[in-house]
């Protein structure tokens, strides 16, 4: 089955958008797991537990997770959420030459989603987006302040590039699993890029920690109400300074996201 159509199916039964980012960043795990033979995979795991029932995914960012307990834990979360039922998206931003990517796309096995970069152009994404089953999330207009150095250039035709980009993802959505990366943190680019793609589904970052627009985000993001708005520390830090308690007010800051995107929603 189609990825979206999965997310699609999991955004009703949970109804809700919310993308739980798993970003484990160590220095704020809380002590009291620290002990634990892998912090991040019991940090995660505890998360999980109390954010599942809010998350329409979750997106483990591959940065938190790039040395060798890190690999290991970033395994065990991702079997983990596919044992609640959650889809799980890798925020890797991956791409290189079509013999490089071509390994890189095998993560597609173990995940249901990859965010990927277009800057290479079509072949270093083929091996991506010939997958019919996974979701494939193009960065368009990122939510970082430097989003604009080459994103915001305008083109001989007048257009900036993440437009231009948004109108490729287009072209490259022959199976139907293109998803486009906009930021919340940039509402008037959001809309734009809608105009380009009505009917792909974006995943838009920047809500919470980055104080994106969260009814821009609602607005723009989904296509025929599917898509995905993230947060990532204002979630699963939201009880760092809460001890053993800190999963709960997790739970509650994904509850509360939800519900404050439900009412934006039709
Ligand atoms: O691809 C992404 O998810 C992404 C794109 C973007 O434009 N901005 C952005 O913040 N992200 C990711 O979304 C997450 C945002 O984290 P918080 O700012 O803690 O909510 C991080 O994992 C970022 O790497």
């Amino acid at each position: 089955m189609n990825f979206f159509d999965r997310l699609h199916d999991r955004i009703r039964t949970v109804d809700s958008v919310v993308s739980v980012g798993l970003d484990p960043d160590q220095s704020r795990i809380p002590d009291h797991l620290a002990e634990h033979d892998l912090p991040r995979w019991a940090f995660n795991r505890r998360i999980i537990d109390a954010t599942h029932e809010h998350a329409a995914v979750f997106k483990p960012n591959a940065a938190f997770y790039e040395d060798p307990d890190g690999w290991r834990a970033l395994e065990e979360t991702v079997a983990y959420a596919h044992g609640k039922g959650v889809p799980v998206l890798l925020d890797a931003k991956r791409a290189d030459i079509g013999n490089t990517t071509r390994q890189y796309a095998k993560i597609l096995e173990t995940v249901d989603a990859i965010t990927v970069n277009p800057y290479m152009g079509r072949d270093s994404l083929q091996p991506f987006l010939s997958n019919e089953e996974a979701g494939i999330f193009v960065l368009c207009r990122t939510s970082n302040p430097g989003g604009e150095d080459l994103q915001d250039l305008e083109l001989e035709s007048g257009e900036p590039v993440y437009e231009r980009i948004a109108a490729l993802a287009d072209l490259w959505n022959e199976n139907d699993n293109v998803g486009l990366v906009v930021g919340a943190t940039t509402p008037d680019e959001l809309e734009e890029v809608r105009e380009i793609v009505p009917d792909i589904p974006f995943l838009v970052p920047g809500i919470g920690a980055q104080g994106g627009d969260a009814e821009a985000a609602i607005e723009y993001g989904l296509a025929d109400g599917v898509g995905l708005v993230n947060s990532s520390r204002g979630i699963i830090f939201a009880g760092e300074n809460q001890g053993e308690q800190f999963a709960q007010a997790s739970g509650q800051a994904a509850r509360r996201l939800k519900e404050r995107l439900n009412q934006y929603r039709e």
